[in-house]
């Protein structure tokens, strides 16, 4: 059983735009992120995606889209218990609202998209700030025992040129970042070092605002 803990309270940071910061143990316990991890869909699964041009962002990674708008492209019954109950938590509104009123934002009418994401050696995601049409992302990691030497890092920026990174988080067991996107929104993922022993893998809930 894996089910999001939407009691847990996370820590809001302000800067360089305001976020919100979940410990190991807090949103998904330590038990949880391990059995999702251990269960994670084998990479192949996932398609690969590079992009270094004609986007807001350049990147290098592994993704598999599973609900986009309402409808899911894989088949919950047929995961294991700890990620359909996940899964099924994530796209809940009960959820939504409690992240976003967590996030201090407003939500009329947003669609929600979950992605998996595995970033493999070598892997990036250049500094951007999302697609306006982006409400909020939340981002879970599920990284046992990742070493600092693997590089990885979640690094959020005051500005698209900022030499330094004004907060930095290196992906953990169950650990997650989640924050609304905004024209300040700087953030990029750091490349995975080639000693890594494990992919750099998340869970990614978006929201976007809605079209119809
Ligand atoms: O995986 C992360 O930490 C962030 C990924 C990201 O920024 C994105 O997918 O737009
Ligand atoms: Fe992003």
């Amino acid at each position: 059983m894996s089910e999001l803990d939407i009691t847990a309270t996370g820590t809001t940071v302000d800067k360089p735009f305001p976020h919100l910061v979940f410990a190991e143990d807090t949103l998904l316990t330590r038990a949880e992120a391990d059995q999702l991890t251990a269960t994670f869909p084998h990479w192949s699964a996932l398609t690969s995606s590079t992009r270094t041009q004609g986007s807001d962002k350049s990147y290098s990674m592994n993704t598999l889209l599973l609900h986009d708008r309402g409808r899911w492209l894989v088949r919950l019954e047929q995961l294991p218990d700890c990620w359909s109950n996940l899964l099924s938590g994530l796209v809940e509104s009960s959820y939504r609202d409690w992240l976003v009123s967590r996030l201090c934002g407003t939500h009329d009418r947003v669609e929600l998209e979950v992605r998996l994401s595995e970033y493999p050696r070598g892997g990036w995601m250049s500094r951007h700030t999302d697609r306006p049409d982006k409400v909020f992302s939340q981002n879970i990691y599920l990284c046992p025992e990742w070493q600092p030497t693997w590089g990885g890092e979640l690094r959020l920026y005051h500005h698209e040129t900022a030499a330094h990174p004004q907060a930095t988080y290196r992906p953990g067991a169950g650990t997650s970042v989640a924050f609304m996107r905004s024209d300040r929104s700087w953030h990029e993922v750091a490349a995975v070092s080639d000693t890594a022993a494990a992919p750099r893998r998340a869970l990614l809930l978006h929201g976007y605002r809605s079209t119809m």
